[in-house]
């Protein structure tokens, strides 16, 4: 049943993508947000103007706003997060992550690893989160809960793998694998009946620890559930290597997923830096979306993802932490990232092009997320009829101790900068200390004041 909320004015400055270029910077606005968490109305000037007649709405004043959305987390791997030595993915797979999700098995582990990443990503202003959970039936279905009781929008994968991994930690056959699979899907439709907060999401691990069967089983579930599905793609040489070895059959890493029905415009897929320039436009083509993940690329030495050359070519990004080959679980940390990695693209190609501005990283983080998510009515954006799901970004000083807020004398460094350099200062200083509440669906899901990790 859906919780009823106290209508709510939400009044002060707030900002939103309007495009990828562009922000939407209303200095002196107010949003009215329904009994069902539903943007009612927006008043881009409140100068003058009476509050509409509807009476009893509660009043709040906010900051700057924005909605971010986490297209790619691997919740389990929270407790590893910046722990990844000089390793590289394959050699990093064994010798950290495996290992870190089988000891998921354990309930009580899981529920303490999955609560604090879910408040801990809540405190970062991540309003949604596409998670991979294990292959564990019951962490999973505890994952979906905490996402559930704690308020986050979240897609919550049962991870499929059936070779090429642990024998302490894989699925026994397509079989098991589908029936667990199932069993997820039936955990989450018991408590989300129509998927409004916590959604499934098939989840083969990546091409390498799943056999053709297994993929073409995870794509048929995909098909007849009609859920979305993630996965990895192109992350690293030696992985392309390593798919070429397996599936000699098949033109290329994305052929196998689109031979095995999993090329959706429901497809999420992680990191995409090798991919010949066929496979994007195969890509595209099916309309599957890209999860970037620049951190993550940086600490594994993936390799550098060509983002510009795939905005130019009409692809669908968005932004992901990818905890824990990224070390930070703050997407806006993860868009400071995606700049500096734009300006490696740059250098590295000669081509100035190729760098991102704040504005068009931020819309990957805001706009773009919720595209990559099928959620691009609902949520990245403050437009009447799409739900409330937003962060109050404090910009002024939040406390003497945190430096970037203030000069020495009385004169605040924020406050003299167009919006835009506001803006700017927010995404390469600012940190979860400026993120003083967050909102998902209209409820209050994140208070800096009160929050306990
Ligand atoms: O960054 C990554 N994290 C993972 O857990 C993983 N599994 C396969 N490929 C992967 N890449």
């Amino acid at each position: 049943m859906a919780q009823r909320l106290e209508k709510t004015l939400y009044i002060g400055p707030f900002v939103h993508c309007e495009s990828l270029a562009e922000l939407d910077v209303c200095p002196n606005g107010m949003i009215g947000v329904d009994e069902d968490g539903k943007i009612a109305f927006i008043l881009r000037s409140i100068k003058g103007r009476r509050f509409p007649n509807g009476e009893d709405w509660e009043e709040a004043k906010i900051g700057v706003i924005l909605i971010d959305s986490d297209t790619h987390i691997h919740a389990p791997q929270y407790p590893n997060a910046g722990v990844f030595g000089k390793s590289t993915l394959l050699d990093w797979l064994n010798t950290y992550t495996y290992p870190m999700e089988s000891s998921l098995s354990n309930l009580e582990q899981a529920a303490r690893v999955y609560n604090r990443v879910v408040a801990r990503t809540l405190s970062h202003g991540t309003t949604t989160a596409c998670y991979y959970a294990t292959v564990h039936v019951p962490a999973t279905n505890l994952l979906a809960d905490i996402c559930q009781s704690r308020g986050q929008r979240a897609f919550v994968g049962r991870v499929c793998m059936n070779r090429m991994s642990p024998d302490y930690y894989r699925d026994e056959s397509v079989e098991s694998a589908v029936r667990d699979t199932k069993a997820c899907i039936e955990h989450v439709k018991q408590i989300d009946p129509l998927y409004d907060l916590v959604t499934p999401i098939i989840t083969p691990r990546f091409a390498p620890s799943c056999t053709p069967e297994a993929l073409s089983a995870m794509g048929r579930l995909h098909h007849e559930e009609q859920i979305p599905a993630q996965t990895h793609i192109s992350e690293n040489k030696a992985e392309c290597e390593l798919v070429a070895k397996c599936f000699p059959s098949h033109k290329s890493y994305a052929h196998v997923y689109d031979s095995a029905g999993l090329l959706t415009p429901r497809m999420i897929l992680a990191h995409a830096i090798h991919l010949s320039p066929e496979e994007r436009t195969l890509i595209k083509n099916r309309n599957a979306k890209i999860s970037h993940c620049p951190a993550s690329n940086t600490a594994l030495t993936s390799g550098t993802a060509p983002v510009r050359d795939m905005l130019n070519e009409g692809l669908t990004i968005g932004l992901g932490t990818d905890v824990s080959g990224g070390y930070t679980s703050s997407i806006l940390s993860e868009t400071r990232e995606a700049l500096f990695v734009s300006r490696h693209v740059a250098y590295n190609t000669g081509n100035d092009e190729a760098k991102l501005s704040v504005e068009e990283a931020l819309y990957l983080a805001t706009r773009g997320g919720a595209k990559v998510v099928g959620l691009e009515n609902r949520i990245g954006g403050f437009n009447v009829g799409m739900d409330w799901d937003a962060q109050m970004v404090g910009l002024a000083g939040v406390g003497d101790t945190i430096g970037i807020d203030q000069t020495a004398g009385p004169v605040e460094i924020f406050g003299q900068e167009s919006w835009e350099e506001k803006m700017a200062k927010w995404v390469y200083t600012g940190d979860d200390r400026n993120t003083t509440a967050v909102w998902v669906k209209g409820r209050l899901v994140h208070s800096r004041e009160s929050f306990k990790p």
